[in-house]
């Protein structure tokens, strides 16, 4: 059998009675490891306190783990119990969102042009580099870890299925979610649209399609929860371009990383889908004992400190008197 046992969202204690009881039966335990080190604040050799209190000793699983060797996991799973750990619910939302995934350059503009940059950098340089940069345009072209940046949404339903085509029979205990812990501010959460991930911005990949969805759900005067970029043990580009892997320190996306990116959107696009003076919420921390919860304009949320991560931001829409009462409460 194969547990997938939601965490919850503040600490080792938020686990429900069945999820413990679960963990406590079963041979093996994963940890997914995305979002969990941040939220949990810990370090990879830092898990012996959840360890000690679920009394198993767990394997933190990065995507990496998750997505080249979920069969094995599975192929465990069919003849023990399995369990897989999921901070917030397992279903409450999909893992990481941007991710350097392994797919044909052919479909990269921008990194086929930086490769034919590079190469005819190296060709003026020296006949032998030329030759190998041959070789590595051509290795760049045909292999299959050649890198482009996608928005990826792995959600754990691919699990879900996966085991089920495997004959794994599955169970799902469920705990809280920030989908549904950012109710604390008091805007009605069937009042909200489709939720958006706002990735970390680089100098060449600014990806702006959030910004329609926000458009259409301010059309319909409905909430937009926005779920900022966490980076956990991302490869660099360049390590993944020379084939061995280097990752990036980890970050998460503030509150005010968001508002400024979202502002600079709103500049280049020039819609006023929402603007300066637009209210919304900003969210730290949401479960634990010091989270922090502020209502305002876009630009005074800008100078608040949200202190460590998580964060989250809800862009408000059309409210309702009551909304508005509570809202008034974590007002600035
Ligand atoms: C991909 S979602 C993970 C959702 C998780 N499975 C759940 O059900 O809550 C991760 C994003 O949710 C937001 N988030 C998660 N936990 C949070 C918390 N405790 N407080 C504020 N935001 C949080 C952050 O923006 C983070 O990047």
């Amino acid at each position: 059998m194969l547990y997938i046992i939601g965490l919850g969202l503040g600490d080792d204690k938020d686990i429900t009675l069945k999820g413990l009881e679960a963990v406590k039966k079963c041979s093996k335990v994963y940890m997914e490891a995305y979002t969990s080190l941040l939220s949990f604040g810990l370090s990879p050799n830092g898990l012996s306190n959840l360890e000690n209190l679920y009394g198993r000793s767990i394997t933190l699983a990065d995507r990496e783990m998750v997505e080249e060797k979920a069969d094995e996991i599975l192929n465990e799973a069919k003849s023990s119990d399995v369990a897989f750990l999921v901070v917030g619910d397992p279903f409450g939302l999909v893992w990481g969102s941007m991710a350097p995934v392994a797919v044909s350059p052919l479909v990269s503009a921008e990194l086929a042009a930086f490769c034919l940059v590079s190469c005819l950098a190296v060709y003026v340089a020296t006949l032998c580099v030329l030759c190998f940069d041959v070789l590595s345009l051509i290795y760049f072209l045909f292999s299959p870890s050649y890198v482009n940046f996608q928005y990826r949404a792995t959600t754990h339903t691919d699990i879900v299925v996966r085991a089920k085509k495997l004959g794994v029979d599955v169970k799902v205990i469920h705990n809280a979610s920030v989908m549904n812990a950012v109710g604390v501010c008091g805007l009605q959460l069937y009042h909200y649209g489709e939720t958006v991930s706002i990735p970390f911005f680089t100098e060449t990949w600014r990806p702006d399609s959030f910004y329609e969805k926000i458009r259409e759900n301010r059309k319909l005067g409905l909430h937009t929860l926005c779920l900022l970029d966490i980076r956990v043990k991302e490869p660099t580009i360049e390590s993944l371009c020379r084939g061995k892997k280097q990752y990036e320190p980890p970050r998460f996306m503030t509150v005010n990383t968001a508002i400024e990116q979202l502002l600079e959107v709103e500049e280049a696009r020039g819609e006023s889908v929402y603007g300066e003076n637009t209210i919304c919420v900003g969210f730290a921390r949401l479960g634990s004992e010091d989270q922090k919860v502020v209502a305002g304009s876009m630009k005074q949320l800008l100078t608040v400190d949200f202190g460590p991560p998580l964060h989250c931001l809800v862009i408000v829409g059309k409210t309702h008197p009551v909304e508005e009462e509570m809202l008034e409460f974590y007002g600035l």
